[in-house]
């Protein structure tokens, strides 16, 4: 269909959240946290955020630029760094995430100035 078109950047926040996907090889990111299981994760993490809620955000078009998307983003990358130890696979996971996730969303800001 058009909407690539008339929706021009849902296309591109679609495509930035598919390879911001791929790289989470480990799948830490792409659910949120079983707050049933960590029962500890809400004294610590007061707005939770993964890449699944990102996506249903996308699809009811409530970011407006890549930068919403972006604080999205950061927010999911702060809070497994705030509750995880250092010393664990989700911190570095966490770690990698900023760097790579947040190279491809500045790339996107460069190639499409207007969604800033
Ligand atoms: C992203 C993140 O912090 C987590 C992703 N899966 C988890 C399981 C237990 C505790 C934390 C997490």
């Amino acid at each position: 269909c058009l909407w690539y078109e008339l929706r021009p950047l849902e296309s591109i926040l679609r495509s930035l959240l598919e390879g911001i996907k791929a790289r989470d090889t480990n799948d830490v990111f792409g659910q949120p946290v079983d707050t049933d299981q960590v029962t500890d994760y809400l004294e610590i993490v007061s707005h939770p955020m993964d890449l699944s809620t990102m996506q249903a955000k996308l699809e009811k078009q409530e970011y407006d630029s890549i930068g919403a998307f972006e604080a999205d983003f950061n927010l999911m990358v702060s809070n497994c760094l705030a509750y995880n130890r250092k010393d664990t696979m989700f911190y570095r996971a966490g770690v990698r995430m900023r760097e790579q996730g947040g190279a491809l969303i500045e790339q996107a800001r460069k190639d499409h100035p207007e969604f800033n």
